[in-house]
């Protein structure tokens, strides 16, 4: 699994980075009309194919399967309303939120493409009822997913990548670190170089 994993509120930021070698973005648009997230869901799933990464696009599990998307991720909460078989039916891959050992146990359960742990640090982006999980918990989801990839999220900065990494992450997720940056498309070639 790509070890950076960008995640982006809106496509024009998308735009602007995944051309700087980016893998792996997720598209996770929150408060907008479903006619804009439609939109740019289109035109992430037309950038992230010009340039060879593989999208992914947050709750908008029936945009994706109308728009030909073939990755989505998905919380506990979107998997109460999500149709599992259909996104089998049509190949697209899901990975799935986890916050504690009973989610994570039940994500395990749908044989999803990662689990995702979080939040690791402590996040400024959203509200969690969730305290910061910290690295042992990293390690010790890494051995209780098994051969299922393990995406880690929540305050990761690119000095704490390097130690959520070795934690036993495959890949870390990060939205503030890059979005608040002067200069976000080079913070993200320091991601990437930090990541390889
Ligand atoms: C890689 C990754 N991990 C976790 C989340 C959070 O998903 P969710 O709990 O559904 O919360 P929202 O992002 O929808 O607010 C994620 N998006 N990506
Ligand atoms: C969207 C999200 N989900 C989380 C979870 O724990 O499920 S933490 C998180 C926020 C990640 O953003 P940042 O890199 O800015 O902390
Ligand atoms: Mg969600």
């Amino acid at each position: 699994m790509e070890r950076f994993y960008l995640i982006t509120g809106h496509v024009s930021l998308l735009e602007l980075l995944v051309p700087q070698g980016v893998r792996l973005v997720q598209l996770r648009i929150k408060d907008e009309p479903e006619a804009e997230v439609r939109r740019q869901i289109a035109r992430a799933r037309d950038i992230c194919a010009v340039h060879g990464a593989q999208l992914v696009v947050n709750d908008y599990w029936q945009a994706a399967l109308d728009l030909n998307c073939n990755f989505v991720h998905l919380g506990q909460e979107d998997m109460e309303t999500a149709d599992f078989a259909a996104l089998r039916r049509a190949g697209i891959q899901y990975g799935l939120s986890t916050h504690d050992e009973k989610e994570l146990d039940r994500a395990l359960s749908y044989d999803p493409a990662y689990v995702a742990l979080g939040p690791v640090y402590e996040t400024l982006l959203k509200k969690m009822k969730w305290a910061p999980q910290g690295l042992e918990r990293v390690t010790r989801w890494k051995a209780m997913a098994g051969k299922t990839p393990l995406v880690a999220i929540g305050g990761l900065t690119l000095e704490r990548a390097p130690g959520v990494l070795q934690a036993g992450a495959d890949s870390v997720a990060v939205v503030t670190d890059v979005m608040q940056a002067k200069y976000p498309e080079a913070r993200v070639r320091e991601w990437l170089e930090v990541c390889r």
